[in-house]
């Protein structure tokens, strides 16, 4: 029996097993947030937890450039995530990291230590087994979880929007950088996390793709119930 199909067994047979996708910037976690809240589901920010473990290597003094290194370091930081979808928290070593996560310089080093084969490994193992505990069910957000870490999930959605969209989205959140600079470095993320070796970001073959460009993020939330009440009503 692989590991998936131990997940799966492990909740209860009403629980649903959501994976969102995509780029950065094109609602995954707005939505993963507000279907998991509306359906009593789980939330578990993935992405989080590879910028945890980011920070933990920055401010402990490895490269993180340097795959060796970080593959040396990697099992080090305890990483904590906390599923509630009204109040997602994420702590490394006890401390809790939901600020420092989002600065820039983690940004800046998250497609590096993410792409490292031993710290995927291990972030891998500790969403397979929050997924696991959600009694309900719980809605995952990522780039390769449909993919890679449950690929046994109910409902796998494949997020989208055009680089200009995203652009703007994210420059409404990050007052004074203009939308060429935003543009430029979300699209050299997303180069990176699509091209390392090591379970890259893609749509899984049975993913439902949603272009969420000329969409509001009330209707990508509707849509994506939607689909999960369609999901569960057959399960
Ligand atoms: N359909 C939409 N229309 C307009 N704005 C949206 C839409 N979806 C999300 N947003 C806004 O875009 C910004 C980015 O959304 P969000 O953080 O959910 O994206 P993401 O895919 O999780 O990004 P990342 O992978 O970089 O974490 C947020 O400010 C959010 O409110
Ligand atoms: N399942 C995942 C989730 C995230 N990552 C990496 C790649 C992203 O650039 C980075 C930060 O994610 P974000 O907070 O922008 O969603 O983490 C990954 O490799 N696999």
């Amino acid at each position: 029996m692989s590991d998936t199909v131990e997940t799966v067994a492990r909740t209860s047979p009403a629980a649903v097993i959501v994976a969102i996708d995509g780029p950065s910037g094109t609602g995954k976690s707005s939505t993963s947030k507000a279907v998991a809240a509306a359906l009593g589901l789980s939330y578990l920010d993935t992405g989080a937890q590879y910028r945890a473990i980011t920070w933990w290597m920055l401010g402990n003094g490895v490269d993180v450039d340097d795959p060796a290194a970080v593959a040396t370091a990697a099992a080090k930081p305890v990483i904590v995530s906390g599923t509630d979808p009204a109040a997602p928290t994420i702590t490394v070593d006890g401390v809790d990291a939901s600020g420092p996560i989002r600065t820039q310089e983690v940004t800046a080093g998250v497609s590096a230590v993410s792409a490292v084969p031993e710290v995927r490994t291990i972030i891998t193992e500790l969403q397979r087994s929050i997924a696991a505990s959600a009694e309900k069910g719980i809605v995952v957000e990522g780039r390769d979880i449909g993919t890679t870490v449950l690929p046994d999930a109910d409902l796998k959605i494949f997020l989208t929007a055009s680089p200009e969209a995203r652009a703007a989205r994210r420059s409404g959140e990050l007052k004074g950088v203009d939308a060429a600079t935003t543009r430029e470095a979300l699209i050299k993320r997303d180069t990176a996390d699509s091209n390392r070796k090591a379970s890259p970001l893609a749509k899984a073959a049975d993913a439902v793709e949603v272009d969420t460009t000329e969409l509001t993020l009330p209707q990508v939330i509707e849509c994506v119930v939607t689909l999960v009440e369609e999901k569960r009503a057959a399960k």
